[in-house]
């Protein structure tokens, strides 16, 4: 037995899994053979050692037993390693003492890649010597006034997140949020579902246990889905206990504005200061910090004096940290010594709940069909949900007529127009369904004859690259199959591709009438 078979069962893992369940268990495992011959797994924190134990030790003996034959598969253990900061210094090095970090030139091209600084507006020595700020620049962030203490005006070109409200930031005496949470984010008005219920659970604990439960709590998953909702829920929680904690919000714009700017000013040891001084520190959006070297140098060492701290940490991020290209490994790495925990888009009746509270907190009867009706149509992200309840409630208030469904569908005419041209799970299945002669309930039936199966595969095919559903989605769009045969269908189709010209002239084919 040796790690070879781990990797087997890791792959076989992962086409089980779908991938945030892979990302969130699985991959935080770090695999050693220990000396008696066991095989010793070692989770990052005890949430995700009893989770994987719960749930998923059995299935990982019996594919060891399946790889390594019963009799050599080796006992498993599975333990916590935590990562502490003495380990961590073996594996890169210690960050700089303050001093002896790189002295910055605020004209040096560093400053205005990581700040999207546009040349040829200048940037000078007024008579004293000390740098002037008068300059501009690209959106997000616009830097304006004269002299040495200028003032940052957050985010012109509407970059700023919806949530977090518009107001001026001082940076003259130092930098100072305040926490800037938006009040109506909390727990309570937070609907948890099949989708959000890790990230859900995860942020209740952490707002119990600040600084202890898991450090940072990393929340990942596309546009719209209530990640700013659930951290910012956590700040304002953590601050009902304690009312002098020092919780700071932000966006990761921000965080780079003020980098750039105590760089301007000479004054990155007063933003290194404020920034290790917070009880909790809340970023949107890390993905933003792609690329930018200085930012990301400098967040790693905000990063470990707020970790060894004790102090709470919570990211949000698009993707999977691992998934960021032009972040350093240094970073990604330590992102998963809490817990890493995705939000995925709200099913079915998660949706049909968020409407009929949303309906509820305007003071609106919005009676369930109706709510049915628009989370049937709306599926792609709460945000849109949102905006299509409140264009309903609008017309509603605007002509004087109930919402019914009939209402609702004529009040989402235009928008529901427009999504039927965008590609969807339905349109490829009536597209693919017509091109192959075969009727869109044949898809989504049982039936396994070639006639049927294959055009299903091509489909499933069809829906992995043109949407952005996952493969536990799009398996059951498709009559309620697993992942696991959604995953086989996308294999089987892109091996055929190579080997049979018709099914590669069909894909051809389908992906021009879906995308033109
Ligand atoms: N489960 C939920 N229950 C109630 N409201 C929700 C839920 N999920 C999202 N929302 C609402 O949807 C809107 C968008 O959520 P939020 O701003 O948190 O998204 P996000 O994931 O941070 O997206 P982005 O990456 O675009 O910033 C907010 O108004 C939020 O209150």
């Amino acid at each position: 037995m040796s790690l070879e078979h781990w990797n087997l069962c890791l792959q076989r893992l992962q086409s089980e899994f779908s991938t945030s369940q892979f990302n969130t268990w699985i991959r935080p495992l770090q695999a050693e053979m220990l000396p008696n011959g066991e095989l010793c797994l070692s989770a990052p924190n005890r949430f995700v050692l009893d989770w994987v134990s719960n749930k998923y030790q059995t299935r990982i003996k019996e594919l060891l037993s399946e790889f390594a034959g019963d009799d050599l598969a080796p006992a498993l253990k599975l333990a916590v390693k935590a990562q502490n900061f003495a380990q961590a210094n073996q594996m890169s090095p210690p960050p700089p003492p303050v001093s002896s970090e790189p002295a910055i030139n605020p004209l040096n091209n560093e400053v205005a890649r990581e700040s999207g600084y546009r040349p040829g507006f200048g940037l000078m020595d007024d008579e004293e010597g000390s740098p002037n700020a008068d300059l501009e620049f690209e959106a997000p962030l616009t830097l304006s006034g004269t002299g040495l203490r200028g003032e940052l005006e957050p985010y012109e070109q509407g970059q700023l997140p919806l949530t977090a409200p518009k107001r001026k930031v001082q940076v003259e005496g130092g930098i100072n949020h305040g926490a800037n949470l938006n009040n109506s984010f909390t727990f309570d008005n937070f609907i948890e579902g099949k989708s959000n219920q890790l990230a859900h659970a995860a942020a209740l604990q952490v707002a119990e246990n600040p600084g202890g439960a898991y450090n940072p709590l990393f929340i990942y998953g596309g546009v719209g889905l209530g990640k700013t909702h659930l951290m910012q829920a956590v700040g304002t929680e953590m601050m009902r206990h304690n009312p002098n904690a020092k919780v700071v919000y932000l966006h990761s714009e921000r965080f780079v504005a003020d980098m750039v700017k105590a760089l301007q000013l000479n004054a990155i040891n007063d933003f290194k200061r404020y920034y290790r001084s917070v009880d909790a520190l809340l970023i949107d959006d890390i993905q933003f910090f792609a690329g930018k070297d200085r930012t990301q140098e400098e967040f790693f060492h905000t990063f470990n004096a707020l970790l060894e701290g004790g102090q709470q940490m919570i990211l949000t991020c698009d993707r999977y940290p691992k998934e960021i290209q032009g972040l350093e490994d240094r970073l990604k790495s330590r992102f998963g010594w809490g817990l890493t925990v995705a939000i995925e888009p709200p099913e079915l009746e998660t949706r049909v709940a968020i409407l009929m509270r949303k309906a509820d907190e305007s003071g609106i009867k919005l009676s369930y069909d109706s709510a049915f009706f628009i989370a049937q149509k709306i599926r792609s992200n709460v945000r849109e949900l949102e905006g299509a309840l409140k264009r309903v409630i609008a017309n509603s208030h605007f002509t004087g007529r109930a919402i019914t469904p009939d209402f609702v569908r004529e009040s989402l005419k235009d928008l529901l127009a427009l999504q039927d041209k965008l590609v969807n799970i339905d349109n490829i299945q009536r597209i693919v369904a017509e091109y192959y002669k075969i009727k869109i309930s044949d898809l989504l039936s049982k039936r396994r004859s070639r006639s049927v199966a294959r055009p299903r595969q091509v489909a499933m095919s069809l829906a992995k690259e043109l949407t952005n559903h996952s493969l536990p989605e799009i398996g059951d769009a498709f009559g309620g199959r697993d992942h696991t045969t959604a995953l086989h269908a996308i294999r089987k189709i892109k091996e055929l591709q190579d080997t049979d010209s018709d099914i590669r002239e069909d894909y051809k084919q389908l992906m021009r009438i879906l995308t033109t």
